[in-house]
């Protein structure tokens, strides 16, 4: 980025970045952070690694504020796509006042801080802070995500953690999980999953700048080879139980599921489905999504465990089962 871009000589816009593991909880906090700062002029960037925008759907903003890096991972592959997303948003007048950037689940957050201490780019937009967000009680139960490495190192690279899915624990489950994490985040502050207290505490406190741009330098490695995606897109609702039985079955090597959903009972009610771990939940899709009429799903999962042409199989073949049945009952 240069001077001649025409981004002129303002002070630099604060970008703050929401991080964490796929499902973690990164798109509800965004949501309770933009309530929490409604009257403020501010632009999202919202990261999904599939190609299907559902997040931007998600976020509670006006579309012009929210803008979509899909089909990738900003941190790696799509770091070209963020840079000149960041340059649109500079160039708009008048400036927001602050930028938010929520990345994909699969992001490591270290090469976020790298691509964003670029130091040009830094005289317009500079970080102010890292947010990892933790589901708490995943921590509690020592899930299978709490293994991943990426799961890690996320919350190694942030500057704040703040704990989700604290509603499903007990006081004593959240004292629990905050004590595992400040272990684990060898004292990076933890903090409970609340809108009003997330601005009390001062969440966006300035970091230490000359540090974090002696980052520049480093070589990052791709992330997105250790991820896989199917995304799928079809015209027509499904049935209910043959979607549940094909979930059923591939859930055990899913890392993520979400999308909107019509189901044959209710063709023309948008669903929203989210599945994280092994939690699904099915609720009325958000306003912005209702326009489409298509199913778009996204399934994220690790390579070598999760196979998306397998799944893909099993969720074409509903659509061959039910056009038999079509074909029987004319
Ligand atoms: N009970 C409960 N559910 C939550 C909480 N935070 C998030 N969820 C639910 O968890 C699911 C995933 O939440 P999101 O905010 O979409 O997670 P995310 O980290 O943005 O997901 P990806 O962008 O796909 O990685 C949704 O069904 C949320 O409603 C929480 O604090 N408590």
């Amino acid at each position: 980025m240069s001077r001649e871009a025409g981004l002129g000589e303002a002070a630099a816009v604060p970008v703050h970045v929401v991080g964490g593991f796929l499902g973690a909880g990164k798109t509800t906090l965004l949501n309770r952070l933009l309530r929490a700062q409604q009257h403020r002029r501010l632009a999202i960037l919202v990261n999904d690694f599939g190609a299907i925008d559902i997040d931007g759907l998600l976020v509670e903003r006006r579309d012009e504020d929210v803008l979509a890096l899909r089909n990738g991972c900003i941190c790696c592959s799509l770091q070209a796509d963020l840079f000149s997303t960041l340059r649109m948003v500079l160039s708009r007048r008048p400036l927001p006042e602050a930028i938010f950037i929520e990345c994909s689940g699969v992001s490591k957050l270290q090469e976020m801080r790298r691509a964003l201490a670029d130091p040009i780019l830094w005289q317009y937009a500079a970080l102010e802070g890292v947010i990892c967000v933790v589901n708490a009680a995943d921590v509690v139960a020592q899930a299978r995500v709490t293994e991943d490495p990426l799961w890690k190192e996320q919350i190694l690279s942030s500057d704040m953690i703040v704990l989700s899915h604290t509603d499903e624990l007990g006081k004593a489950g959240v004292r629990d999980a905050e004590d595992q994490l400040r272990e684990i985040g060898r004292g990076i502050p933890v903090l409970p999953f609340s809108g009003s207290l997330l601005m009390h505490e001062g969440l966006f406190r300035p970091l230490d700048r000359k540090t974090e741009k002696s980052l520049f330098r480093s070589e990052g490695e791709s992330i997105d080879d250790d991820f896989v995606s199917l995304e799928w897109r079809r015209e027509f609702p499904l049935d209910l139980t043959g979607f549940r039985a094909v979930i059923e079955r591939h859930a055990p090597v899913l890392l993520r599921a979400k999308g909107i959903l019509y189901l044959a009972t209710a063709p023309k009610r948008a669903l929203l489905l989210q599945m994280t771990g092994s939690r699904i939940t099915i609720g009325r899709a958000p306003e912005k999504a209702r326009s489409d009429p298509d199913t778009r799903l996204v399934f994220i999962g690790r390579k070598g465990m999760f196979d998306p042409q397998a799944l893909k199989d099993d969720l074409d073949a509903m659509r061959e089962r039910a056009s038999r049945n079509a074909g029987l009952n004319p």
